[in-house]
């Protein structure tokens, strides 16, 4: 999954059928983006989103899970138990704002424990500093005077630079923020000499590192360059460390670094840290309310309850409730058939579509006083934490980054080196960004130099375009992970432009902006949470992970405060993810690998696991439908799933664009019709639309045994009426919903025969459309216009429909047999597919004897054409081994043909004839001969597998006699 989402770049029982019911309305999706372009305020504006805020009770009655209803329902869900939440995290609260208090005390958290121990012990504390001056004598005795020197020209460069800073205070912005910290910090100083402790030289160090290398900045380029080479020479005596296997991306700067935590101001303000709500669903009777001791703020306590007073959010909680039960089956509904349509009505149905490629995205960021910096707790340190309500989908802040890509962090040998590195980097986005940059906290490890420092307080590991390597922005230095984040990360590609100026989108793109969009609604006192990297399993697993990869032990209010149901729901991603990486899962198994994934989608629903993992699931749904030709739930699936990826990449997202296409044209999807087994039509997938609350039943397959494939055709509606019927009247005990409900029921038999699957005789998807004037489709049609008229142009107009009609009729011909019927048997469905490859081997084979027989070759091209034609899924999965090869090594076993099944592909199989094998190639080739010799004698069944045949991979029959059917079958090898 994650390989997908690396080389592209994914809700619950409960909403996929109201918002399939969208998704049906979601083809006018295609005449609504006019613009092509997407603002927020254009999205903000959708018909579940009016003033009064009304409609968004609906939408979160409806559908958490749509784009729109997202932003509401889920926002106000969030809103509204977060208040409860805070009754919970209470007791972390106050340890925060305990450590707030003892912060503004003075004492600095990282060297609290440090400095307990050092006044408990003032021995120790004397052996710790003795230990700490040897740390920096270990460097090499020759280098040691050097060092020093260094040392010393650094802290003299230093000491210039505050003389500078001072000069140019009275100009610089800095000045006020500089001022309030230098005071605050000569606070903490007076404090902490009354406390008898002493006094911390960080403070001095920034000082004298931080602010002024920033205002070093105002200086001319030239004398900075100079300054680089100055720091270059002092710097290159001291050698970068080993790096230790902490993470794949190893930091430039390895040296645990301890913990001090940055100075910044610390407003004694209400805390809330960042919580996914709770998972204990409100219910309508008892609908949560604001409670006084939920926030340590009086007044922002006040404020909440103002809120919960004015009704909607509770309202919608209500709504939400209900629904949820309805759609999740637990209880029956109590809303009306009616009040349904009508919260489904609401549901947004304008998704934008992306953009050409390089548009200009006109969204709206939100202003930087929307969050703030804040401590959030020990462990953590600082983070982002909200100061306004911020709806989902809203983009929080879009960074610019310094990166530094794995190459370039190798080819650093000496600390210098990399400081100069990250220094020029940083320069380039502009002084005020650079000042902003140098100003951000850093360890005082005086190895690390001053963008080191920075470097490895801050910076992120990350992955982009198949690279590894760091980043750090300035908002994104504070913001930290969550294992259930409310936030989500993406990049900007920029592509290099032309002469002209003009985007060049064959070329490799460089990455861009850093931005960061809210993918659940977060309160204002929450903190903003991203995920670094996908995380699974119970909070331990995830710690673990947190540690291995990032070189912390995760301590987000998930880990830290473990609930069962965030861990069963992360504890089950971990188990049932990689069944929908199984080949034989897929292949075999689809009803089962889709009962699974509903369960998962449910577990992560309820969790609030709004993110990618959510959103691969049903990309994965999608694609095993489609590895099944089953174009109806495949296209339902990455209705839903573009739905998420819109909320989580915007309109530009590179998922997004891709989930987009292969919604409009889920042939496209890796592995798409691997087996015919669920062969349907996008049309069908209106009969999963308009099933209501049944979706879910037909959608996931849920009636359907595991290795069992219902094709959507078979599900058949039984009127209410009629049901009723022929229960022979017997409603007693039913109430009246149950009573007018219809039924759907699984026509028995074998599917009907498919009509081919032909790209040219398919009506295009853009038919679908209901959309008047729908700019897309347009589009389409004069592409095929214009393919249409090339065509005639190009082999005059009647010869060349001849010329078709020929060929249509011939291959006609061909695949008669093989419509004949169609099995529904996964095995036998398989070995006429893998049938197909034989021939190519086979024909293959005659070639390389050098078999020139005319009427021969050409019966043979003939064969070869068509195994082409029907093995091409072969071919294509074998691109995509992990994701959707089926499995290679099925077999049939002979109690499997004895129970007869007539599809063409078994008949062909039986008739085909195995061949002793030998590992002789002269042995081996006479064989071949003998098996083409006996082909037509021998009546015995054989299936086909892959194996290994000297080194190669080759398809291989597997004989069983006539006599061995439901004894044993022998195995020869070809
Ligand atoms: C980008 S910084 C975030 C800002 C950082 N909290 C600070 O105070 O500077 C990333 C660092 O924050 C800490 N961090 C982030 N998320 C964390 C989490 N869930 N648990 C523990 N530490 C975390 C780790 O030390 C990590 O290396």
């Amino acid at each position: 999954m994650s390989d997908i989402l690396a080389a592209l770049g994914s809700e619950s029982d409960s909403d996929y059928d109201s918002n399939t019911d969208s998704d049906s309305e979601s083809g006018s999706e295609l005449g609504t983006d006019q613009n092509g372009q997407l603002s927020l305020s254009e999205r903000e504006t959708t018909p579940d989103e009016d003033a009064d805020g009304d409609s968004s009770e609906g939408d979160a009655g409806d559908d958490p899970l749509s784009v729109g209803g997202l932003k509401e329902n889920v926002g106000d869900t969030m809103f509204v138990r977060g208040v409860k939440e805070q009754i919970e995290l209470d007791e972390v609260t106050e340890t925060v704002i305990d450590s707030v208090s003892a912060l503004q005390l003075g004492v600095e958290l990282g060297v609290l424990g440090e400095k307990d121990e050092k006044k408990d012990d003032p021995e120790k504390k004397e052996n710790e500093l003795e230990a700490e001056e040897q740390i920096h004598i270990t460097e090499p005795a020759a280098d040691e005077g050097k060092k020093e020197e260094s040392v010393e020209e650094e802290n003299a460069e230093q000491k210039s630079e505050i003389v500078d800073l001072e000069e140019n205070e009275g100009h610089d912005e800095q000045k006020t923020e500089g001022d309030s910290e230098l005071k605050n910090r000569e606070d903490n100083e007076k404090e902490s000499e009354a406390h008898g402790e002493e006094r911390n030289n960080s403070v001095d160090e920034r000082e004298n590192e931080g602010n002024n290398e920033a205002n070093k900045e105002g200086d001319d380029e030239q004398k900075d360059e100079g300054e680089d080479q100055n720091v270059e020479e002092e710097e290159s005596i001291l050698v970068l460390p080993v790096p230790p296997p902490i993470s794949p991306i190893s930091p430039i700067f390895p040296i645990p670094r301890p913990v001090a935590l940055p100075e910044l101001a610390i407003k004694p303000a209400p805390l809330a840290i960042y919580a996914p709500p709770s998972p204990s669903e409100p219910t309508a009777s008892s609908p949560p309310s604001a409670s006084p001791s939920s926030s340590s703020c009086p007044s922002s306590a006040t404020k909440t309850q103002d809120k919960a007073k004015r009704q909607p959010e509770i309202d919608a909680e209500a709504a939400l409730a209900t629904y949820l039960k309805e759609i999740d089956g637990n209880t029956k509904s109590d809303a009306s058939e009616d009040a349904r349509e009508e919260l489904l009505q609401r549901l947004p149905t304008n998704l934008p579509f992306p953009p050409p490629n390089g548009t200009e995205m006109k969204e709206e960021i939100l202003p930087a006083t929307a969050f703030e910096r804040r401590l959030v707790n020990k462990e953590m340190g600082y983070g982002l934490v909200a100061l306004q309500n911020i709806r989902a989908g809203t983009v929080i802040f879009a960074d610019q980054l310094v990166t530094i890509w794995q190459e370039e962090q190798e080819s650093c040998r000496k600390m210098n080196e990399a400081n100069t590195m990250i220094r020029r980097k940083a320069r380039k986005h502009g002084k005020e960004w650079f000042k902003q940059f140098m100003a951000l906290s850093r360890p005082k490890v005086k190895e690390y130099g001053i963008m080191g420092g920075i470097w490895d307080a801050h910076h992120l590991p990350t992955t982009w375009s198949g690279k590894r390597g760091g980043i750090i922005g300035l908002n994104l230095a504070y913001i930290n992970h969550g294992c259930i984040p409310n936030a989500f990360m993406t990049y900007e590609s920029i592509y290099p432009p032309d002469k002209d100026g003009i985007p060049q989108y064959d070329k490799q793109p460089q990455l861009g902006r850093a931005v960061v969009r809210a993918i659940t609604e977060i309160r204002a006192g929450v903190e903003i949470c991203i995920s670094y990297g996908q995380t699974a399993g119970t909070a331990k697993m995830r710690q673990n992970q947190t540690d291995y990869h990032f070189g912390f032990k995760c301590a987000c209010c998930v880990c830290a405060k473990p609930t069962e149901s965030f861990e069963n729901a992360l504890h089950a991603y971990q188990r049932l993810e990689p069944a929908f990486n199984d080949r034989f899962i897929i292949a075999d198994k689809p009803a089962l690998a889709l009962k699974l994934a509903l369960d998962l989608i449910q577990q992560l629903r309820r969790a609030y696991v709004y993110d990618n993992r959510l959103a691969m699931i049903w990309v994965k749904c999608a694609m095993i439908a489609g590895h099944h030709s089953d174009l109806a739930r495949a296209h339902c699936f990455l209705s839903r799933a573009r739905q998420l990826v819109f909320l989580l990449e915007g309109p530009s997202g590179g998922l997004y664009r891709q989930v987009r296409n292969w919604w409009l044209a889920p042939r496209l999807m890796p592995g798409f019709g691997g087996t015919q087994r669920g062969l349907s039509s996008v049309r069908d997938s209106l009969k999963i639309y308009r099933s209501g609350s049944d979706s879910k039943q037909i959608l996931f397959m849920v009636d359907a045994a595991a290795g069992e494939y219902i094709r959507v055709s078979r599900y058949k509606k039984i009127p209410a009426a009629a049901k009723n019927e022929q229960a022979g009247g017997d409603t007693e005990g039913k109430d009246d919903e149950e009573k007018n409900k219809a039924r759907w029921e699984i026509v028995d038999g074998l599917d009907p025969i498919p009509p081919k699957l032909d790209m040219r005789t398919e009506p295009p998807i853009h038919e679908w459309c209901s959309v008047e004037n729908c700019r897309s489709c347009r589009r389409t049609d004069r592409r095929e216009k214009r393919i249409r008229e090339s065509r005639e142009r190009r082999n005059g107009g009647e010869k060349e429909e001849k010329e078709a009609e020929e060929a249509k009729e011939e291959e006609k011909g061909d695949d008669k047999e093989e419509e004949k019927e169609v099995c529904t048997d996964p095995k036998t469905d398989f070995a006429r597919l893998l049938l197909n490859a034989v021939d190519v081997f086979e024909h293959s084979d005659g070639e390389a004897e050098g078999n020139t027989d005319t009427k021969n070759r050409s019966k043979k091209e003939k064969l070869s054409n068509r195994a082409r034609r029907g093995s091409k899924w072969y071919l294509d999965a074998l691109k995509y081994p992990r994701i959707l090869t089926p499995d290679l090594d099925v077999n049939i076993s002979p109690v499997d043909r004895a129970a007869g099944c007539n599809c063409v592909g078994l008949q062909q199989a039986e008739s085909a004839e195995s061949v002793q094998s030998s590992e002789n190639p002269e042995e081996e080739q006479k064989g071949k001969k003998k098996k083409r010799k006996g082909k037509k004698k021998k009546n015995n069944h054989a299936e086909t597998v892959i194996q290994d045949v000297g080194g190669e991979r080759k398809v291989v029959l597997v004989e069983a006699s006539d006599a061995g059917v439901g004894s044993s079958a022998t195995v020869e090898q070809d």
